[in-house]
C-alpha cells in the first residue's frame, strides 16, 4: 500500500496534541510509521510542529542577521598559515564567503582521498526529528570521517584549517571526507543545527552550535558537481586543492539562513571534498 503523506484533520490535532503533551518524537515518529505514513513525510512533520511550538514561545519575529566583523581574517590577498600561504580568490561580505586556493597541495589531496578511500559509508543525515543518522535521496555521496590521531598530515591540515578559519583546532570536528559519483548530490541545506528541533539537541550538547565550514576540493570534477548557494545565486566550481569558506552565527548567536548550500550533481567523473565543520566551542 502506497504511504501517506498527506495529513488529515483528525492526525492533524492527534500531532498537535502529542507535541503540546511533550511526547517523545521518537514515539510520535513510531506511532505514525505503524499507521502507514511515509517515515520522511512523518519525520518533517513532527520536526516542522516543535519548531511551530517552540517559535511560538520565543520573540515573534526573528529579527534580520546583524553582519558583524567577520570571523576569517580575509582582507589581505593571502592568508598566511605556518606552513602554507593561501590565496583569496573572491570575498563576499554578506554573507561571509570566500573562495580560496592553494589550500592543500595536490599531493596532500590524494594522501587525504587515500586515507578516506576504504571507510567510506553512505552519507546520512541527522533527523531533526528525532535525532538518528539516516540514508535519504536528500545526500547520495558517501563519506568518513578522519579521526586527527589516525595521521600526522591530519593534524598538520587541522592546523592550517584552524589557521585558516581563525578558530581554535579544538572546536573542529574531524574532518569529513565526501564523495561523489556521477548524478550524486547533497540538496541544499544549512550546516547549522535549527536550534528548536528536537533531534539536534544532543549534537548541540557537544561543543555548541556549528559556526562555519571549509569545503575543501580534493579533484578537479570533470563536468559539474559545483557547490551552490540557492539565496546567492553563487555557484562554486571545484578545483583540486581550492575550498570555500562561509559562516553563518555572529556573537549575539543569530543564524544566517542565506548560507544555504548544497553540493549539485555531478555531471561527469567523480568529486571528493574534505569539509570541516568548526563548532562555537570544543567539540567532543
Ligand atoms: O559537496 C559540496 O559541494 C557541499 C558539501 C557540504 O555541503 C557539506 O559537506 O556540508
Ligand atoms: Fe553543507
Amino acid at each position: 500500500m502506497e504511504k501517506y503523506t498527506h495529513l488529515p484533520d483528525e492526525w492533524d490535532r492527534w500531532l498537535d496534541a502529542s507535541v503540546e503533551k511533550d511526547c517523545r518524537p521518537d514515539d510520535i515518529l513510531a506511532a505514525m510509521v505503524a499507521a502507514n505514513y511515509d517515515s520522511a513525510f512523518a519525520e518533517q512533520a513532527i520536526a516542522a510542529r516543535f519548531a511551530q511550538r517552540a517559535a511560538g514561545e520565543r520573540r515573534p519575529a526573528a529579527e534580520p542577521y546583524r553582519y558583524g566583523t567577520p570571523r576569517i581574517c580575509h582582507q589581505g590577498n593571502l592568508i598566511r598559515t605556518s606552513d602554507r600561504d593561501v590565496r583569496v580568490l573572491v570575498r563576499l561580505n554578506e554573507p561571509v564567503v570566500a573562495v580560496l586556493d592553494n589550500v592543500l597541495s595536490a599531493e596532500e589531496c590524494d594522501a587525504v582521498i587515500a586515507l578516506a578511500r576504504d571507510k567510506l559509508a553512505p552519507s546520512a543525515t541527522l533527523s531533526p526529528a528525532t535525532g538518528k543518522n539516516q540514508v535519504r535521496e536528500t545526500r547520495t555521496s558517501s563519506g568518513a570521517f578522519l579521526p586527527e590521531a589516525d595521521s600526522a598530515l591530519l593534524r598538520r591540515l587541522n592546523r592550517r584549517i584552524a589557521e585558516i578559519t581563525n578558530s581554535p583546532v579544538e572546536n573542529g570536528e574531524a574532518l569529513h571526507v565526501l564523495h561523489y559519483g556521477v548524478g550524486a548530490e547533497y540538496r541544499p541545506h544549512p550546516d547549522y543545527f535549527e536550534p528548536a528541533s528536537p533531534g539536534f539537541a544532543a549534537t548541540l550538547r557537544r561543543g555548541g552550535q556549528r559556526v562555519a565550514t571549509l569545503i575543501i576540493y580534493l579533484n578537479d570534477v570533470e563536468d559539474a558537481g559545483d557547490t551552490v548557494f540557492p539565496q546567492l545565486g553563487l555557484s562554486v566550481v571545484p578545483k583540486k586543492g581550492a575550498a570555500v569558506y562561509f559562516e553563518y552565527m555572529n556573537e549575539d548567536g543569530q543564524l544566517d539562513a542565506a548560507t544555504l548550500h548544497g553540493g549539485a550533481p555531478v555531471g561527469a567523473g567523480e568529486k571528493w571534498v574534505a569539509t570541516k565543520w568548526v563548532r562555537q566551542d570544543v567539540f567532543r
